[in-house]
């Protein structure tokens, strides 16, 4: 016997994943979720604690049972499905003798009534025979004897976490249920004794009764079953002729219920499930109920009873959507969308090959500090160092370069800075090998410096060193290499594993050393491609010309790109038509790791894009088609990220090893005291890892390496650049403010447990830029100025922004115009305000009022 995963055991015992994990666990078996497996002992032992006694554990129905009923059957008596006198001395019927679950039972039941109706004249509602089944617990209580009630009610109290899937499966039918009850009651009134007895006996079999007499009694004994069961009940009849109904009835049944188990769940709007799911990987409830012919709510409720917690919109994985094709019983087939248009797997299945290979040049970006030399280095290197027989051509500024050294090709990226680094990787495109990081040795590690440092780090390149500027007479590259081995570069000579070169970019002085250790580093990093298969790769940039169109630069990573050369690149496609390197030239090939720029394309695409040559210009073009409407589904999807909100989400699905967190706050000695703080935060094993911290207002650059890492933002006593506030917004990337280090950590903390539950939220409600200063004796600085956004109210709490960064936090303690108090002042108008207790406002400071808002339960 092979190993079973756990929502197929579930599914064949009739009860919810998560009793079986529960239940499992707590017999010392270790079993994460529905989808891990269990090997044939473990099975056999959930199957025994599951059968008979064990199902109804969680319960303890059966000593509710037990100790309560004092006319009926012993608690192991099987709940029949007959509704009548003579259901005790019958077998039961088929499907409860592998102890199905209450849950499955009242589905049944709920089809089987459901079709009933429909055999009959179908002019009751399948909704009211669902509603009946569905109301086991409470009918009971409502129809009958107290001694049965109390039954009732501790199992129901007992059977709690049991059902309470199944209660809210039925939940909307609780409405009905006191109609439901007293209908019961009447049509029970001739044979009450044999009802309760039933009743007492099993929930399920109380219920099964009273659905079958319920529906009966509406359908006015029309009904082919309903009217036998009344004709059983009510007059009896010839024993012969009930035996032989009650075999036809049985039969009847019995195929039924077949079917029932075959088609799974009720049918609300009678359209029959498909036989086939055939699904895309990413669909949500919503998509799955168009497939399925069901209510997306239903599906929702399904996948909540299978433990997943989705709303109708969230996309669903593949596992999942399979268990929930199982669930209902049919099969699920993913569907083969025309493959060809996943880039990614493509361009993946190139990067692979492993046949062929050769060395390849490395890519190679420089980064560092503002003013710290590499425009100066990138230029020194395009001029003395130009491939061969390319001198006296004219330098393209095509985003990317190689030089020649010595018999080896180094391309350069020509895009210093990070955001263009962290923007290519945030789209997927890790095309750099290795990144040089520029430090002036006349001015040490900066805040650029650092960042550069992390955005490498998450990129994981390796990092040389160069130290620039090394002519000049206040150079201390000593110092340089102190300060960076606080940041874990750690040169070889002292034992670390960090190349450091001293260099002059402006006078040339190191650079050949430079680009030796370059070599070296790409040797110990065994680059290498195949260039004897179709190309593919990234788009370095990309833009429009006013006379040939669409124009790409595409960096080669794999393969040979040749003009002619069908393409789907990004969103577009086309076919190379022409291809020219960073000088200008003409090319009919282009090699892994050389730099091309390319027109033919139909479309402009994106930094970061990838592409990948196909055979037929055919295919490319219906590829580029299918991608180019794929990628607003995509652009959906892609908002699914982490934020404070859905962390303990991810960290619950085991997505999550490690919380991803960019600290900015105005002094270093916050970013180290809450860095220090978070970093002791760990939850089940999950910690926090800062990405990045630094001093200053939150940067674009902060928000896309936080969007490249899935990382979260915090802010303390800052705020983010109106840009960077923008991106966030747009890339849904999390920025958590706070003025006091403590609340911060405790909104790390509750979150990363699922305890975040914030009552109030700030809402900034308008800004005002300080024009005018009037100090007066008696009431302190007054600041004059204008409204330029939103509106400022008396009541308004307020902030004092510097430069980006909070200096102070309080209240407003006068708001006039001219010379009237107000109560506000709106956008586009002057006014004059005092701060309570503070007087430090300076012409130029921005002044943030915002009100604190309470955050409505969900
Ligand atoms: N003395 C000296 N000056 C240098 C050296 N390298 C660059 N500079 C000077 O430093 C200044 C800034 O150099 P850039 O190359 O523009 O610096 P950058 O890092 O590209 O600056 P941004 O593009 O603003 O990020 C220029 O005036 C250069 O001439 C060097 O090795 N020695």
């Amino acid at each position: 016997m092979g190993k079973k995963r756990i929502y197929e055991l579930a599914k064949e015992l009739n009860v919810s994943s998560k009793q079986i994990v529960d239940r499992g666990n707590k017999q010392g078996f270790d079993i994460k979720n529905h989808m891990s497996t269990v090997d044939a002992n473990q099975e056999r032992q959930i199957r025994a604690m599951f059968s008979k006694g064990g199902k109804q554990s969680t319960g303890n129905s059966q000593s509710s049972h037990k100790s309560s009923t004092n006319n009926v059957h012993s608690a192991n008596s099987k709940p029949k499905e007959h509704a009548n006198a003579h259901a005790q001395s019958r077998p039961a019927a088929h499907h409860d003798s592998n102890g199905s679950h209450p849950v499955s039972r009242n589905t049944q039941q709920a089809n089987r009534n459901a079709e009933s109706n429909r055999n009959n004249n179908g002019h009751s509602s399948v909704a009211r025979n669902t509603n009946n089944t569905a109301q086991r617990n409470h009918s009971n209580n409502n129809n009958h004897s107290n001694n049965q009630n109390h039954s009732n009610n501790s199992n129901q109290s007992n059977n709690h976490r049991t059902n309470q899937n199944n209660d809210r499966r039925n939940h909307q039918a609780s409405n009905n249920s006191s109609n439901t009850s007293t209908r019961n009651t009447n049509s029970h009134s001739t044979g009450s004794s044999t009802t309760a007895s039933n009743h007492t006996s099993s929930n399920n079999n109380s219920n099964t009764n009273r659905s079958s007499n319920n529906f009966s009694n509406h359908n006015t004994g029309s009904g082919r079953f309903g009217g036998s069961l009344n004709r059983n009940n009510n007059r009896g009849g010839s024993r012969k002729a009930n035996k032989k109904r009650n075999k036809k009835q049985r039969k009847q049944k019995n195929q039924r219920l077949r079917e029932v188990e075959h088609h799974g769940a009720p049918e609300r709007k009678n359209r029959p499930l498909p036989k086939v799911l055939e699904y895309q990987d990413g669909m949500n409830a919503q998509e799955l109920g168009k497939l399925l012919h069901r209510e997306p709510a239903e599906i929702v409720k399904k996948l909540f009873m299978l433990g997943v917690m989705v709303n109708q919109n969230q996309s669903l994985d593949k596992d999942t959507i399979e268990i929930l094709a199982a669930d209902y019983g049919i099969e699920a087939k993913e569907k083969v969308h025309e493959d060809l248009s996943d880039l990614d797997k493509i361009f993946e299945k190139e990067m692979e090959n492993t046949e062929h290979l050769v060395s390849r040049p490395p890519v190679v970006t420089i980064m560092g500090h503002v003013d710290h030399g590499k425009t100066t280095l990138l230029d020194h290197l395009r001029h003395s160092h130009i491939t061969a027989g390319e001198a006296g051509g004219i330098t393209q500024a095509i985003g990317a370069y190689q030089v020649r050294h010595g018999d080896n090709l180094i391309t350069f990226l020509d895009t210093p800075g990070h955001a263009a680094f962290t923007e290519m990787r945030a789209r997927g495109a890790n095309i750099t090998d290795i990144t040089i990081l520029v430090v002036a040795a006349d001015d040490g590690v900066m805040p650029q410096t650092i960042e550069a440092i992390n955005h490498a780090k998450a990129a994981k390149t390796p990092i040389i060193v160069a130290i620039n500027k090394i002519d000049k007479p206040d150079a201390n590259p000593q110092h340089v290499t102190d300060q960076l081995m606080q940041y874990g570069l750690v040169p070889e000579k002292l034992g670390g594993d960090t190349i450091f070169v001293d260099i002059s970019a402006k006078f040339g002085k190191n650079i050949d050393e430079l680009l030796d250790m370059i070599i070296l580093e790409a040797e110990v990093m065994e680059l290498k491609a195949d260039p004897d298969q179709p190309a593919a790769g990234s788009v370095i940039e990309a833009r429009l010309d006013q006379g040939k169109g669409p124009v790409a630069t595409l960096l080669v990573q794999q393969g040979t790109l040749h003009v002619g050369d069908p393409i789907v690149v990004g969103h577009t496609f086309g076919r190379v038509r022409t291809m020219t390197n960073e000088r200008g030239r003409d090319v009919k090939k282009a090699t892994p790791s050389s730099p091309v720029s390319i027109t033919g394309l139909n479309e402009v695409p994106e930094a970061g894009d990838r592409y990948v040559v196909f055979d037929d210009e055919k295919t490319a073009r219906a590829v580029g088609e299918e991608r180019a409407k794929e990628a607003q589904v995509e652009e959906r999807r892609k908002t699914t990220r982490v934020t404070l909100d859905s962390l303990f989400d991810s960290l619950k699905e085991g997505e999550m090893k490690e919380v991803d967190i960019v600290i900015k706050a105005d002094v270093q000695g916050s970013v180290e005291a809450l860095a220090n703080s978070l970093q002791k935060i760990e939850v089940e094993g999950v910690k926090v890892n800062i990405i990045h911290s630094g001093v200053g207002a939150i940067n674009e650059s902060d928000v896309a390496l936080a969007e490249a890492s899935n990382a979260i933002i915090i802010g303390f006593n800052v705020r983010p650049t109106p840009q960077a506030k923008s991106q966030a917004d747009s890339d849904h990337v999390d920025i958590r403010l706070h003025q006091v280090i403590y609340n911060a950590i405790d909104e790390v903390e509750s979150a990363m447990k699922g305890m975040l539950a914030p009552t109030y939220t700030e809402q900034v409600t308008g800004e005002v830029e300080v024009r005018d200063i009037f100090k007066a004796s008696k009431v302190g600085t007054i600041a004059g100025g204008m409204v330029v956004d939103g509106v400022v109210q008396k009541n308004s709490k307020v902030r004092l922004i510097r430069d980006g960064v909070v200096v102070y936090t309080g209240e407003l303690n006068s708001l006039k115009r001219f010379k009237d108090d107000v109560n506000e002042v709106k956008q586009g108008f002057e006014l004059g305000l005092t701060i309570k207790d503070y007087n430090d406002i300076k012409v130029g400071d921005v002044i943030e009022a915002y009100v604190m808002k309470q955050v409505p339960v969900k």
